[in-house]
């Protein structure tokens, strides 16, 4: 596979005022500072998405989240990504604190088909992040802008799909437009919620390897949700367990194995079986705790 060398390092934009006046972050570091989250159920009593959560995250860093179902993977991700307010604590992405969806930030789901828009053509579902993002590769003029949203779908192996329609593609090409719509809005930090879980087993071999690569490209900030241990410790550099019902951080794991990584012999590395075995067993030991 074609697999990062190193963590790679992002370049910093230049900081562009948007359309609406906001000046977006410039820096994909991110410091998460005694972060919570309540929320309060339909009955009135309080449930708890995350309790208090400090982690300092480098620029360039592919981190990935981990942990049973409910212990608040996808409301931490939504924290980043300001979609929620906090309860507790702060976020801070480079010099900015968030306090709603910064700029410099994109988000990809795992249902593409709920994510994209289904009556738009591939190019235009990118010509959205386009349009909607920031740094220096807007474009000006439909002629141009057409060019670099072909240039994003070359990026996630899609050239020639822009006239076709999300629902004409297979579920990993429209995962791909997605990542092609949050690229082109040019973040220093990505966000992915799950992306892989809804495809299948070869189209993810092949997303992971496409993700790795536009990670070392871009020198994104990448955070990652996955159930998947396995795929968490291929990608990542780090890999957080969150403790069950959202009680906070149980491991916060390093995957000290170079890149690139080749999805066979990564598998047989000593060192990935050692750190499968300690990070399996701690969730399963909670499973069983749990049930
Ligand atoms: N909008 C909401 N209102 C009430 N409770 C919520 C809300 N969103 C999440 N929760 C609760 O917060 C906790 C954490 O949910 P979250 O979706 O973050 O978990 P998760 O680890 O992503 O789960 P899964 O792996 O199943 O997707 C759960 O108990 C969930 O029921």
């Amino acid at each position: 596979m074609t697999a990062p060398a190193a963590p790679a390092t992002a370049p910093t934009p230049t900081p562009t005022p948007t359309p609406t006046g906001s000046v977006p972050v410039t820096d994909g570091h991110i410091v998460v500072d005694s972060v919570g989250k309540d929320y309060v159920a339909l009955d009135g009593h309080v449930v708890h998405g995350l309790q208090p959560v400090s982690l300092s995250i480098e620029k360039g860093a592919f981190v990935s989240v981990v942990g049973r179902s409910g212990c608040g993977k996808s409301t931490f991700l939504r924290l980043v990504a300001g979609l929620e307010d906090l309860t507790t604590g702060s976020i801070t992405i480079g010099a900015e604190r968030v306090s709603g969806p910064p700029d410099s930030v994109r988000y990809v789901f795992q249902n593409y088909g709920e994510s994209l828009l289904p009556w738009r053509t591939v190019g235009d579902n990118v010509r959205f992040g386009l349009r909607h993002g920031h740094g220096p590769r807007r474009a000006h003029g439909r002629t141009a802008e057409d060019q670099l949203i072909e240039q994003h779908l070359a990026e996630v192996g899609l050239h020639g799909t822009f006239s076709r329609y999300p629902g004409e593609l297979s579920g990993g090409m429209q995962q791909r437009v997605a990542i092609a719509r949050a690229l082109a809005a040019s973040p220093d930090v990505l966000l992915l919620d799950e992306p892989f879980s809804a495809v299948d087993a070869l189209s993810r071999g092949t997303l992971q390897e496409l993700i790795l690569r536009i990670w070392q490209e871009r020198g994104l900030t990448v955070l990652f949700v996955t159930h998947d241990i396995e795929e968490a410790l291929f990608l990542s550099q780090r890999v957080i367990v969150l403790r069950p019902q959202g009680a906070g951080v149980q491991r916060d794991a390093a995957v000290d194995i170079p890149y690139p990584r080749d999805q066979v012999d990564f598998r047989e590395d000593e060192r990935y079986l050692a750190l499968r075995r300690d990070v399996l067993g701690l969730v399963l030991q909670v499973e069983r705790e749990a049930s």
